[in-house]
């Protein structure tokens, strides 16, 4: 039996463009957002990928792509789901601010540690840790059973909102979990084993022709 979970991040964001603390914030895709979403969508299908359900966020750009994806793979009427619990980390008081002014202001070391930590979070907003209290359980509760029970699963999410399962998928610890990046419109491809861990990964690479 098929446990496919294939985990997408959006593809790029009008705010992603513009180098700025998004969050809950809701920009759309950029051009090259909607180019990334459909090329991660022609390759899942070219790779002889189906889904049988879509799980995405509450979030414009996370729910574009998630019909994207679907659309390039003939599957847009695949049921799909919305939930809160798998938006992006919640940014706090620096959504909206622009990454390099931030650095500016208060340090790399700072903004890196707000970025990329486990467990410091931002002035007012979500740790990781914070975000993954949300979404793990939404994982295990909603997500994984479908997956189980043999059900080809997407998510289309978010940078930190997927570090957060990628983060319990591959071992990763509170520290290694630092270095980790997911990038735009690249999708994680998971088989699942019975019990529920990884049988095996792979990360379909991006030298591919935007216009094809
Ligand atoms: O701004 C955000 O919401 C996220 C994702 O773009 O940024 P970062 O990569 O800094 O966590």
């Amino acid at each position: 039996m098929e446990r496919l979970l294939v985990l997408a991040r959006h593809g790029q964001s009008e705010w992603n463009l513009k180098k700025l603390f998004t969050g809950w914030r809701d920009p759309e895709l950029t051009d090259l957002g909607v180019s990334e979403a459909r090329t991660a969508g022609r390759w899942l299908g070219q790779q002889g990928h189906r889904f049988d359900v879509a799980f995405t966020s509450n979030l414009r750009r996370a729910q574009r792509t998630c019909a994207l994806i679907l659309e390039e793979m003939g599957q847009s009427d695949v049921e799909t789901i919305r939930a809160e619990a798998l938006n992006e980390r919640d940014y706090g008081d620096l959504s909206g601010l622009n990454k390099d002014d931030a650095r500016e202001r208060w340090g790399d070391a700072q903004v890196h540690q707000w970025r990329r930590s486990y467990d410091v979070p931002p002035p007012g907003g979500e740790s990781l840790k914070d975000t993954a209290a949300r979404v793990l359980p939404y994982y295990i509760q909603t997500i994984l059973p479908r997956v189980m029970a043999g059900e080809r699963v997407l998510v289309a999410a978010h940078g930190n909102s997927l570090r957060a399962l990628v983060m319990v998928l591959d071992g990763l610890t509170t520290k290694t979990i630092a270095s980790l990046e997911i990038a735009t419109g690249i999708p994680l491809v998971y088989q699942l084993k019975a019990d529920t861990t990884v049988e095996s990964k792979s990360v379909l690479e991006r030298d591919i022709d935007h216009d094809a």
